[in-house]
């Protein structure tokens, strides 16, 4: 029931009976909305990777050749190599610069903020460059910092340095990510990861040891600064090598494992960070893992540098032996690796829901693990009462790739990793050594551990377990999402002279939490105008904000000439011709009409001869308007200003033109000019998509009319139809304006 279609009715409804009609409208989205967001569109066999055969790893690697996965695990040991050497070197820092615990646990901590500033470039190059370049480039960057950490005469420069290692390093999640997940099938991926985790901390058990004794080797207050001068050179060869690593098709497994072919987009359209952005957040299995992988990393990444300098000041252990520690501590992790990585493809391929709970309930048990840990009586006991709690920690960490690359869409792989990346390292890392600096400096390095590490462990946790239940409904929109495209790729192969101008397929929209648009789709051809209608709220001027790019959907895809724009931002939408006339007041009230128009032709202002190409068609178009160029706008009448919001947008030359209540509250002979305007622009082949309350208008000026309620589409079909449908035509307001 809804209070439009009452109010046709002619009953007037007691105010009692519409509070409760809405209530049950309330209640009924609710329940839409619930049913939509865990709906499972598509049969377990059918999700990318799901019943698969099960994949050695030897074929696994074999698809795709070992060469990118062995370059890419040789730089991921690096950087770990490296990492583990601050946290080793730590107190030899901290002395030879003469700083506060404080400010080392924030130095060495701070990486994770350097490294947030580069993966946004890092994610955007990983969507539409060639991804070996980017890592070879990063790679050089790398080394380079890494020496410059070695070279460091003060507290300063060694921040710098650091600042410069951190952003070399952002490429390893968005980038390396990326590439692996197209170069390697899906069934090995969680196998693929734990090895990378695997050798890079083989590097970093081996680190403490080779750092403790080079450092040792080399003695003296600079000791420390040779491990970071001898690890630059091997990191520059790798890098360089990466140059070569070949560039997969993307999405090419994911394509094979649920249409059986690959559907290339050879000049996919830019991407926009906002929109890849929105569209992520809206995937519930991503948010929630990246929440909870962010929580976890408050314990995490302070976690290694507190031990340490707990062990050194508490327990009086020398830099050797906390070496020692770390290196048997790194090298137990590499016993359960090799059990999680193939029980997750195993899972996996059996159902990706209990995949992914898996490491949920392998993060929960650190939340007691480290209180027992940070209460024994000697360094020993400590050390090795911390080694169940790190195993389990890092083999989650291991995971977040694989769990990553499946429901994220294949298109926003890098930017995807790198919103990952922002909220670990941003959120997680920084946030969590900004806290536990405070607290350490304030009470010691213990309270800070227990007041961080646990709640952040149990949250982490149950944010993990909680996503597994939303994993199947969104990788059956990643089915779906491939369907439609292997679909329009053959539709457009058959017929490549009837592309539609627009298409909208398969839309959800969602204001914060509340769900808008259902599932709407449908296509516009060139010349032709289509009328949007239906009740109020039903989402007729939503659909128009997803068209130019003001509103990014959670679900579906929005073509242009048969090319995917879902993730292009409203400027370039606007460049590639499609242009929206808002609802409402749109002209500068306290500028003249002239003024007004130029301001429309900002973008061709360094082409006098196509702006006043642009000029004449619209002055020609409105007569009126020529005659009061000096005249301000906000002294017209309300049906002159609408004109002139008219011919600003047309300013733009668009190739499809939206237009929000064309006739809302004008008098009947405006609407009438505007009709005659619209007449005209069909005449000249505008392609049009009008928002229109009024079915009498919209029966004057549309081919084709899309009925709208309650953000579904209930009609789509020629107009005059949509005025032989009694049921839906008496929803919309008849309308007195027009007719
Ligand atoms: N910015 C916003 N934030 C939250 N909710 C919004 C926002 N804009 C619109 N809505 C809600 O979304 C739903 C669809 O609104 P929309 O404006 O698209 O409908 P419409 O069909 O154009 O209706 P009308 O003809 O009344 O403008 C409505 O329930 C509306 O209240």
């Amino acid at each position: 029931m809804s209070a439009p279609s009452d109010a046709v009715d002619g009953a007037a409804p007691s105010a009692a009976g519409l509070a409760a009609g809405l209530i049950d409208a309330e209640a009924e989205r609710r329940r839409q909305q619930a049913e939509s967001s865990r709906e499972v569109l598509f049969a377990d066999e059918l999700l990318p990777g799901v019943g698969d055969e099960q994949l050695s790893l030897r074929a696994g690697l074999a698809a795709g050749g070992s060469a990118t996965f062995l370059t890419l695990t040789t730089l991921a040991a690096m950087d770990e190599l490296e990492s583990a050497a601050l946290g080793i070197l730590a107190p030899d820092i901290r002395d030879a610069f003469g700083m506060s615990d404080g400010a080392i646990v924030f130095i060495s901590a701070a990486s994770g903020a350097f490294l947030v500033l580069g993966a946004l470039p890092m994610g955007w190059l990983a969507d539409r460059c060639r991804r070996s370049r980017v890592i070879g480039w990063a790679g050089i960057a790398f080394s380079a910092m890494v020496f410059a950490c070695g070279l460091a005469a003060n507290a300063f420069l060694f921040f710098l340095a650091r600042f410069g290692v951190g952003v070399a390093k952002s490429s390893t999640l968005p980038v390396h990510g990326s590439l692996n997940a197209d170069t390697y099938p899906i069934g090995v991926r969680g196998r693929l990861a734990t090895i990378s985790a695997g050798a890079a901390r083989t590097a970093g058990a081996l680190s403490p040891l080779a750092v403790g004794g080079i450092a040792t080797l080399a003695g003296g207050d600079d000791g420390w600064r040779w491990p970071f001068l001898i690890l630059g050179l091997p990191a520059l060869l790798v890098a360089v090598w990466a140059f070569r690593l070949p560039e997969p098709p993307r999405g090419q497994h994911e394509m094979k494992s649920v249409l059986g072919e690959v559907v290339e987009d050879v000049k996919p359209m830019p991407i926009s960070i906002e929109a890849a952005f929105a569209r992520l957040m809206r995937i519930r299995s991503i948010k929630s893992s990246i929440i909870a992988f962010s929580a976890l990393g408050f314990s995490l990444f302070t976690g290694g540098v507190l031990s340490n300098l707990w062990a050194e000041d508490h327990y009086g252990m020398s830099t050797f032996e906390r070496g020692v520690w770390g290196s048997v501590s790194g090298a137990s992790l590499l016993l359960a690796l090799p059990i999680v990585g193939p029980w997750y493809d195993r899972l996996y391929r059996l159902d990706p829901s209990r995949a992914l709970a898996l490491l949920g309930y392998l993060i929960l048990p650190g939340a007691v693990l480290l209180p027992i840990q940070w209460s024994m009586p000697n360094g020993i006991a400590f050390m090795i009462a911390g080694i169940p709690a790190a195993i389990l920690s890092s083999v989650t960490f291991a995971m977040v790739g694989p769990v990553l690359s499946s429901v994220v869409p294949y298109r926003l792989r890098g930017l995807g990793s790198a919103l990952s990346a922002i909220y670990i390292f941003f959120i997680g890392a920084t946030g969590g050594a900004l806290l536990a600096g405070l607290i350490s400096n304030a009470y010691d390095a213990r309270v800070a551990v227990l007041v961080v590490g646990i709640p952040s462990t149990l949250i982490g946790g149950l944010l993990v377990v909680r996503s597994a239940g939303f994993i199947k409904h969104d990788l059956s929109l990643v089915v779906q999402e491939l369907r439609e495209e292997l679909d329009e790729r053959d539709r457009q192969l058959q017929d490549p002279e009837n592309i539609p101008v627009l298409q909208v397929n398969n839309i959800d929209f969602s204001y914060g939490h509340v769900q808008t648009l259902f599932d709407v789709g449908f296509e516009v051809r060139r010349g032709e105008t289509l009328a949007l209608l239906g009740t109020n709220g039903a989402g007729k001027s939503t659909i128009l904000k997803v068209v130019c790019g003001l509103g990014t959907p959670s679900r579906g895809v929005v073509r242009l000439g048969g090319r995917t724009i879902t993730y292009v931002s409203p400027e370039q939408r606007g460049s590639y011709g499609v242009h929206l006339l808002p609802g409402g007041k749109g002209v500068f009230p306290g500028m003249t009409v002239r003024e007004n128009l130029e301001m429309a032709a900002f973008r061709v202002r360094k082409d006098p001869a196509d702006r006043d190409r642009r000029f004449a068609y619209v002055l020609d178009l409105f007569p009126d308007l020529a005659g009061r160029q000096g005249q301000l706008a906000g002294s017209m009448s309300g049906g002159q200003q609408q004109m002139l919001a008219l011919a600003m947008v047309l300013m733009h030359d668009p190739e499809v033109l939206l237009i929000d209540e064309l006739s809302l509250g004008l008098a009947p002979v405006v609407v009438q000019d505007l009709l005659a305007i619209i007449e005209r622009l069909k005449a000249d082949g505008l392609t049009m998509v009008i928002v229109e309350q009024s079915l009498n208008i919209a029966l004057a000026i549309a081919d084709r009319a899309v009925f709208l309620e309650k953000g579904q589409v209930r009609f789509e079909g020629p107009a005059r139809e949509l005025a032989e449908r009694d049921d839906l035509a008496r929803a919309v307001f008849l309308g007195k304006e027009g007719g």
